[in-house]
């Protein structure tokens, strides 16, 4: 493993032009496509030779038994005892686990299937309130792909801003409106809080039963059921489904109503081709395994602290959103799987934007800054627009000129008006922007997490980082007495104007 490690510092580094002269096989051999996803990695600094020693840095750090232990239902969780079978969600794992899965599924469509035949009476509006990956995923499924699916208005608060809630119920009528609260756990008091200011919305526009009108998402149905709601309008999904890995399951209720059903299983049929291949593809033709190759050559060969994904396609505007959480909670990680400290950097910090927006604000940095930061960008071949084709075909060219002016640069005369090049980018372009090839890109890129996850021994699917904060919190929120320091006490006698402390 070291002797891999070793071997990729030791590795003169080769220009992308000289890359490209020097391996006439290079394209193909860094492209692939696979789902309704064509990959392409060429332009980035994964000679021949690397990729060969991230291949038995691979071997030596066990990523294929991860995986298959990971699809198997076996503790890749070790910190908190669970497996994690978000793949059993679509299909790919445990046969007990997938049919838990199913009948979880079967439920939720039942549900759906009422709700569309109006047993709750005519519903217009989801109001889903949930933070995190209670959010993120559906609010991104929602906003690529229910644009013009017309079923219902739906709204997806998470932040504990009154402000959020005010602004998304605005045009609601409290009478036809449907509130999903989803919380894996049931306990998050953002959620928590804006469930119930929900409620009392509904209750003081007159609705007789609020109550009667929550359906709750979640992994803890008894901590739902105390809350109030009732059994028949609980949508569970298993423990062993991480937060930011649970858009699949009953938390992708306000896009299974909003896309309707079939678009729903389509998205799980896409992401469980991507499982396939995940688990069956050469890691040498496998596109999260070469994703995360890419990843752990900036971050820790080259140093380069960040990577940004740039979607080159407004349905996707959303998508550097969830890709935050997903890798920064994942990896954003110090030690080990056996709790000794990581020696080397883990997830680089994900940032980005939409196209051709960025151009004009930070691709300025990205051309000629100091910082080495390897760029993503994420297209769709056809177009989600029906105005002149001129409009897709700009934003697609620009697309592509980007990243080939990342790698060419140009040398001026003047150092102001010069352009060092041999900057690397990543291209991925959808045929089309359709459920099934959506499903398929998330699931690529959950892999990608979990395989950089395997390349650097560390745990993917904890997030012990995010309890402190919320320790103290409730601690200040309780009126507890603690001693906090002198900023945080004067920032709360500033703001409450009582002394805390
Ligand atoms: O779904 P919930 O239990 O309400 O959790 C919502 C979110 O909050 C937590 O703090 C975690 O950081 C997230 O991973 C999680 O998705």
């Amino acid at each position: 493993m070291a002797d891999a490690w070793k071997m990729l510092e030791e590795m003169a580094p080769t220009s992308l032009r000289d890359l490209f002269a020097s391996e006439p096989d290079r394209l193909a051999r860094l492209s692939l496509d696979e789902a309704g996803l064509h990959f392409d990695f060429s332009k980035t600094h994964l000679s021949r030779a690397a990729i060969d020693a991230f291949l038995d840095l691979a071997e030596s750090t066990g990523l294929a038994a991860r995986r298959d232990a990971m699809f198997a239902g076996g503790i890749v969780n070790p910190s908190e005892g669970r497996a994690a079978e978000h793949g059993a969600e679509r299909g790919e794992g445990a046969p007990e686990s997938v049919a838990r899965s199913g009948a979880f599924h079967a439920r939720m469509r039942t549900l759906i299937d009422a709700i569309e035949a109006e047993a709750f009476g005519p519903v217009r509006h989801i109001l889903h309130v949930g933070i995190g990956g209670s959010a993120l995923g559906p609010k991104l499924l929602v906003d690529a792909l229910g644009r013009d699916a017309g079923r219902y208005d739906t709204a997806i608060v998470s932040n504990v801003d009154g402000a959020a809630l005010e602004e998304a119920v605005r045009d609601f009528d409290p009478h036809t409106t449907l509130l999903a609260i989803a919380s894996k756990t049931f306990t998050t008091s953002e959620t928590m809080l804006n469930a119930r200011s929900a409620i009392t919305w509904m209750a003081e526009n007159g609705v007789d039963d609020p109550y009667g009108r929550v359906v709750a998402l979640t992994a803890s149905p008894e901590k739902a059921i105390e809350f109030g709601v009732d059994e028949t309008r609980i949508l569970p999904f298993s423990e062993t489904v991480g937060g930011r890995y649970s858009l699949w399951s009953s938390i992708g209720f306000p896009a299974a109503l909003a896309l309707g059903w079939d678009a729903f299983e389509s998205l799980l049929e896409g992401a469980a081709a991507m499982d396939r291949h995940f688990r069956l593809a050469p890691f040498d033709r496998n596109a999260p395994v070469l994703a995360a190759f890419v990843d752990r050559y900036y971050a820790n060969i080259r140093k380069a602290g960040t990577r940004a994904v740039f979607a080159y396609d407004e349905r996707l505007r959303l998508l550097p959103d969830y890709l935050q959480q997903l890798e920064m909670e994942s990896n954003g990680k110090s030690v080990r799987l056996d709790g000794s400290p990581s020696p080397r950097a883990t997830a680089a910090i994900t940032w980005g934007g939409v196209g051709t927006d960025a151009q004009h604000a930070v691709f300025q940095l990205l051309h000629q800054g100091t910082h080495l930061v390897p760029v993503e960008f994420v297209a769709v071949a056809e177009p989600g627009d029906t105005l002149d084709p001129a409009h897709h075909r700009q934003l697609l060219v620009n697309c592509f000129a980007q990243g080939a002016a990342l790698m060419a640069g140009r040398p001026a005369d003047d150092p102001n008006r010069a352009y060092p090049g041999d900057r690397p980018s990543t291209t991925i372009l959808a045929e089309r922007l359709d459920p099934r090839t959506l499903g398929a890109l998330i699931a690529f890129y959950e892999h990608r997490v979990f395989a950089n996850a395997a390349l650097l021994g560390i745990n993917p699917f904890d997030q012990f980082g995010v309890e402190l904060g919320k320790e103290m919190a409730k601690a200040l929120d309780g009126g507890d007495d603690l001693a906090f320091d002198p900023s945080t006490e004067a920032l709360i006698a500033r703001a409450f104007g009582e002394d805390m402390g």
